[in-house]
């Protein structure tokens, strides 16, 4: 289904994530044993666990409440923050999605929450920035089946700010676009809205 990512991954495995947190403890030279670390393999396997979830959600269970109104504008919800982790070097990249569409022929529209929960699925998991904008765009089109859709990322990646080339601030904006809102003048308005702050 995903680019890049499996269909059906396996749940997550506390038992193993542990294992490797302590191998890699030991390889960086400390001593997992240590009265500090001594809890950290299984605190850090918890928290992959949490920050990984979106491998093991699917978008049409988190959209679950639908409406069909009507209304044929565009709804956007913008400034949604997110924060997931760079699958080259797991370390987060973060920042903020905005999410934009506009209702098909079947007037058929979600609960705003929904659509940061949707950002959510895909943001809790190795990431790459396109991918995670695409993502979520294909999906708002294939469970709201809108007249169009929009969704821009922008983040800060950790991996480009801690370590690497080392350039803090330095913002990465990436953008997917779809049907009615590849039209120009749709497209100016919708990022107006989005960058109009
Ligand atoms: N396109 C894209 N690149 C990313 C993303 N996150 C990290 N990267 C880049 O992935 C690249 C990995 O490059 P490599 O040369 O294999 O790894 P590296 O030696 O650690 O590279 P440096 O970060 O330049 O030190 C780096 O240029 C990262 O900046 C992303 O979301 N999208
Ligand atoms: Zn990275």
């Amino acid at each position: 289904m995903d680019q890049g990512q499996p269909d059906a991954p396996v749940r997550f495995d506390h038992a193993r994530a542990e294992a490797a947190v302590r191998e890699l403890l030991l390889a960086i030279g400390e001593d997992p044993s240590r009265d500090g670390l001594a809890d950290t393999p299984a605190r850090v396997a918890r928290a992959y666990a949490e920050m990984f979830r979106g491998l093991h959600q699917d978008p049409a269970d988190v959209v679950t409440t639908t409406f069909e109104l009507g209304h044929d504008e565009m709804v956007l919800v913008k400034d949604i923050e997110l924060a997931s982790m760079c699958e080259h070097h797991l370390v987060p990249f973060y920042g903020y999605a905005h999410v934009g569409y506009i209702p098909g022929p079947t007037g058929r529209i979600a609960g705003l929450s929904k659509l940061a929960r949707l950002v959510d699925v895909f943001a809790k998991r190795p990431q790459v920035q396109e991918r995670l904008t695409t993502q979520v765009a294909d999906s708002l089109v294939e469970l709201l089946e809108p007249a169009g859709a929009i969704v821009v990322v922008e983040a800060e990646h950790l991996c480009m700010t801690m370590r690497g080339v080392r350039k803090p601030g330095a913002k990465t904006v990436t953008s997917a676009v779809r049907g009615q809102l590849r039209n120009a003048t749709t497209r100016a308005e919708a990022m107006s809205l989005i960058i109009g702050r």
